[in-house]
Formats: structure tokens, sequence, C-alpha cells
């Protein structure tokens, strides 16, 4: 097992990529903290979708707690951690992998919605990444730290200007936290999804013309599932990739080399 017996926390565990994070974690041995935020819209039944990820990881016979919390606020991660390290004692993997992505043109984009998006996907990794290497600086023995950055550090979306700076902060975040961190053999990495299907994409992804567009652009012939990009960072928060540090792993099936 990659992971037996560490303590990982996922933010944004209870849907999509995160819960598949949360899920191959423990199916590799680890007891998981998984953070959500939102479900109480009213398309949600409360608490639903987390009991679920929660029952499927003690099916696996491992720990799972869910903790709700905003990660854009700076308090979240402190609490998130404070709350992992009293039900399991340390935190050795963090997956910080929440995020938003809600489509919108640029030249009428509502401060709110660039804000929010700013402060949700690149503040909220900002502070929980701090707050989970300030406790494994303290247990001594170092770490893994990944996060979820996106295909789209590297590549513009139209509809995603407030997006894609985001993901290209989450990525260099991890470079300088692998440098900032190296010498508490803090290892800091990310993944690059290409385009996977969640809850995220779910209406952009809606038109059968979009979705054979991106099939069709994809070398590997299909859209990304959560478990695609959740074993590549079981690996990645693994002893395997115990000599990578500050590296991002594009997880997109050859979208991002694919011109033509
Ligand atoms: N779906 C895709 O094609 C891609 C997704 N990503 C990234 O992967 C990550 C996960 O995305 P998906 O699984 O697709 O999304 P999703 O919408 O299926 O799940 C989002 C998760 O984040 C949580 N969340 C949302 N806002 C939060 C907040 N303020 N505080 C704490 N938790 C919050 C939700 O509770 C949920 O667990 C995001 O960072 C996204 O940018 C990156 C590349 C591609
Ligand atoms: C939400 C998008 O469909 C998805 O998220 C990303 O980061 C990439 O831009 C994907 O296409």
């Amino acid at each position: 097992m990659l992971l037996h017996n560490k303590v990982v926390i996922v933010t944004g565990g209870s849907r999509g990529i995160g819960r598949a994070i949360a899920v191959a974690c423990a199916r590799e041995g680890a007891d998981v903290a998984l953070n959500y935020w939102g479900e109480n819209d009213a398309s949600y039944e409360k608490r639903s979708a987390v009991d679920e990820v929660l029952d499927e990881i003690k099916a696996l016979g491992r720990r799972a707690i869910a903790v709700e919390g905003n990660v854009a606020e700076p308090a979240t991660g402190p609490e998130l951690v404070a709350r992992t390290v009293e039900a399991f004692g340390r935190v050795d993997v963090l997956a910080s992998n929440a995020g938003i992505c809600p489509f919108h043109a640029f030249l009428d984009m509502p401060s709110a919605i660039f804000e929010t998006t700013l402060a949700v996907n690149l503040g909220g990794a900002f502070y929980v990444t701090q707050a989970a290497a300030n406790q494994m600086k303290q247990q001594g023995d170092g770490g893994a730290i990944v996060a979820t950055s996106s295909i789209s550090a590297l590549v513009g979306g139209g509809m995603q200007t407030h997006y894609t700076p985001t993901k290209a902060g989450v990525h260099s975040l991890m470079q300088s936290c692998a440098i900032a961190l190296g010498p508490y053999k803090i290892r800091c990495n990310s993944v690059m999804p290409g385009t996977i299907a969640t809850d995220l994409n779910a209406d952009d992804l809606s038109s059968a013309e979009k979705k054979a567009y991106f099939e069709r652009r994809i070398p590997l012939g299909r859209l990304g599932r959560p478990d695609d990009v959740a074993d590549v960072v079981v690996f990645l928060a693994s002893d395997m990739a115990r000599y990578v540090t500050g590296a991002a792993l594009l997880v997109d099936g050859g979208l991002f080399v694919n011109l033509q």
C-alpha cells in the first residue's frame, strides 16, 4: 500500500476529483479528513454527498472525518488541521484541491465573481498549505503537499479569464513552497488535470457538440475521470515520488500537446 497509515487531508473532498482523491488515498491505506463547502445548495441534500464518501472510506477499513469550511477564509486551514490532528494525531499529506469555476465572459465580469474565484482557488490553496506545512514542520518528519492546478495554468479560456490565473497561481505556489519547505522535507507538487467530467463543468459539457469537440481534441479519445487524477495524486503523495518536488504533472489524455 502506497499510503499505509498515513493521514491525508483533502480539501473539496466531497465531490468530483477531491472525492476520488479521498477514496484512492483510503484504498492505499490512509485515514482521511475531508473538507467541503457549499453543499447546502438547494440542489443538494445537505451532507448526503459527504456522508457517501465517509461511508465509502469506512467500508475500505479506514477512518474518515468531514470538516465543513470555506477555504477562502484564512481561519479554515488551521481549523481543518487542528480537527485532523485531534482525530488522527498528525498530518502526512495535504491534497489542496477545492476550487470553483463559474464560467463567465470577460468584458462584463462582475467583480464579485472574480474576487470569489481568486479567494477560493488561490487564497484557499495558500492558507490551507500554510496551515498543513506548519503542522508537518512541527512533526519533524516531512510530508507531501499536492495541489490541484490545471491545464488552465498553461493555456487560456475565453470564459475563464478569472479562473486560469488562479490555476497558474496554484502551480507557482507549489514551486515556491517546494523551495520554502524543502528544508523540512516537505515535498510540494501539483497535478494539472485536463477536462475531467465533474459537476464543475457539467453545464459546459452538457452540449453534445462541445463534448464531442473535446473528445476529438484529446489524443486518448475520452474525457478524463476523477480517478485518472486521483491515482496521480496518490503517486505524488507517496514515497514512490520521494525525490520529486516543485513538479507539475499534466493529467489530460494528451490534450495540451495536441496543436493539430
Ligand atoms: N473538472 C475539471 O475538468 C478540472 C478541475 N480542476 C480543478 O480540480 C478541483 C476540483 O474540481 P472538481 O472536482 O471538478 O469540482 P466539483 O465542483 O466537482 O467539486 C468541488 C469541491 O470543492 C468544494 N468546494 C467548493 N468551494 C469550496 C470552498 N470555498 N471551500 C471549500 N471547499 C469548496 C466542494 O464542496 C466540492 O467538494 C478544482 O480546484 C478545479 O479547479 C482542474 C482541472 C480540470
Ligand atoms: C471547468 C473546466 O471544464 C475544466 O477546468 C479546468 O481547469 C479546465 O479548464 C477544464 O476544462
